[in-house]
């Protein structure tokens, strides 16, 4: 296994486990990397101490807690119940603020490149922003402009007004608000990013979307519910236009979610293996674009039930293929599944992923044809058909959802190795225990009748499905 990669010195691939019998399993994952991010700026915003309880410990946390300790927040990591490390208590950044000028380093992470700039401007010093090398690639513009716009100046290495990492922003110490028009059709975040400072420019902020689709709009209503728990007055009934009301953001305590989207992978392996696998404490009512599973798994043949606060997902006798409209960030997931099915299956609405860690779209295409699979891109969205896999190299490309959907992949096909399943740790850095803990825990029963062994034979040879 990864004989080139260990003599170019690069951590060996992964060998992704295949099933050997279906799964049966209760899995528990971290905390929400959205809500996490979001409960952070929040609290660094708020008019008090604050308490994030259970929340995601990964490197998109970690990038996020160092910005906005950069910026003079105080957060500290207190004993907890999760099971997944440590509270965190957070003392916000005092008001108009200043120091020295700071750097701030975003990995790869979409929401500290783009939800830290705007609080940048709220002090009264210069902050620069860089990241990861395909941190420079990821759309950044509209966040750029938005500042322009609102009389924070902005510059780029060369002193000019720049289209993506690195920049400088001077901040201002106050920042006036009002009426903003800004094209978010590249990412919600640009949207999520304005609306959680915006109580705290002088004005509150008119915020207005000109331009095609914004996309992952659950995202955006997870930004208006968080800050509607902590007191900001929004009102988000025209599409399109979001109006915060200026005013204090209340100190919390609050309980963080754990992360739907990463249940995913766990899910769709009683899919890809066969088998059934519960995910307790699933929330009766969230914002996480996750809770999409229960249809998406439906659609491609599982049973779903949400029993309990436990959602059980069992595997069908083949993995339907089918047609998903903006599935956001569970595309790749989605993809790895529909690479094992027994027809085609259409994802679209998805055009902004080109802009994610990498172009997913692209990659998926990539990877998918390279175990034999049979992708092609459209405009905005992916078609993948049925066709017979075998094992290969699956290139992460430095996304933790490249690595996991490559996992999935390994599941049903014999051979399949992940190049650097480390990078699952941008939100998920127990990913490999997980994994083979859920695999670890076939119960004798369900081993024993391996019922969807026998059932995947139909789809194996003719569709690409799970070949045991
Ligand atoms: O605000 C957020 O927490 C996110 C918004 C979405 O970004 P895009 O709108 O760029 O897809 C999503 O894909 C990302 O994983 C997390
Ligand atoms: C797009 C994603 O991340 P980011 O927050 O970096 O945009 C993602 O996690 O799928």
């Amino acid at each position: 296994m990864g004989a080139s990669a260990e003599a170019s010195g690069a951590a060996p691939h992964w060998p992704a486990p295949f099933a050997e019998q279906p799964v049966d399993a209760t899995v528990r994952v971290p905390g929400s990397k959205s809500l996490t991010n979001r409960y952070l700026v929040l609290a660094a915003l708020a008019d008090g101490p604050s308490r994030l309880r259970a929340p995601l410990h990964s490197r998109d946390s970690a990038l996020m807690i160092a910005a906005l300790r950069q910026l003079g927040a105080d957060i500290r990591e207190v004993p907890g119940d999760g099971a997944f490390g440590p509270d965190l208590e957070v003392t916000p950044v005092p008001a108009n603020s200043s120091g020295d000028d700071v750097a701030i380093d975003c990995g790869l992470a979409g929401t500290v490149m783009r939800f830290v700039p705007p609080m940048a401007a709220l002090r009264r010093v210069a902050t620069v922003f860089d990241g990861d090398p395909h941190a420079r690639e990821r759309p950044m513009g509209t966040i750029i402009e938005a500042l322009a716009g609102l009389g924070v100046t902005v510059s780029g290495e060369d002193g000019g007004m720049p289209a993506s990492l690195p920049f400088r922003v001077e901040g201002t110490g106050q920042v006036r608000g009002g009426h903003l028009v800004i094209d978010a059709s590249a990412s919600s975040q640009f949207v999520s990013a304005l609306l959680l400072v915006g109580a705290r420019f002088t004005e509150g902020l008119h915020l207005e979307h000109s331009g095609s689709t914004v996309p992952s709009l659950d995202h955006i209503n997870m930004t208006v519910a968080v800050l509607r728990g902590a007191g900001v007055v929004v009102d988000d009934s025209t599409p399109n236009h979001w109006i915060v009301s200026p005013g204090p953001i209340r100190a919390f305590d609050q309980r963080i979610e754990q992360d739907l989207s990463n249940a995913g992978p766990f899910l769709a392996a009683a899919l890809a293996a066969g088998g059934t696998v519960r995910i307790p404490d699933w929330p009766e009512h969230t914002t996480q674009v996750g809770d999409m599973w229960r249809s998406i798994l439906k659609d491609m043949g599982a049973a779903v039930t949400l029993q309990d606060g436990t959602l059980t997902v069992t595997g069908g006798s083949e993995i339907k293929g089918a047609d998903f409209a903006e599935t956001s960030e569970l595309a790749p997931t989605v993809a790895a599944l529909c690479a094992l099915a027994s027809g085609p299956s259409r994802l679209s609405g998805i055009a902004h992923l080109r802009g994610h860690e990498t172009d997913r779209l692209a990659a998926l295409v990539t990877e998918i044809n390279r175990l034999g699979g049979d992708a092609e891109e459209t405009a905005d969205g992916l078609i993948i058909r049925p066709s017979e896999l075998h094992g290969g190299v699956v290139h992460s490309y430095a996304d933790h959802r490249m690595a996991t959907a490559g996992a999935i992949l390994g599941l049903a096909v014999r051979g399949v190795e992940v190049q650097d399943i480390a990078t699952t740790s941008k939100t998920m850095p127990d990913f490999p225990q997980l994994w083979a803990d859920m695999l670890g825990q076939r119960s004798s029963a369900v081993t024993d009748t391996a019922a969807p062994d026998t059932a995947r034979a139909n789809t194996a040879g003719t569709a690409g499905g799970p070949q045991h």
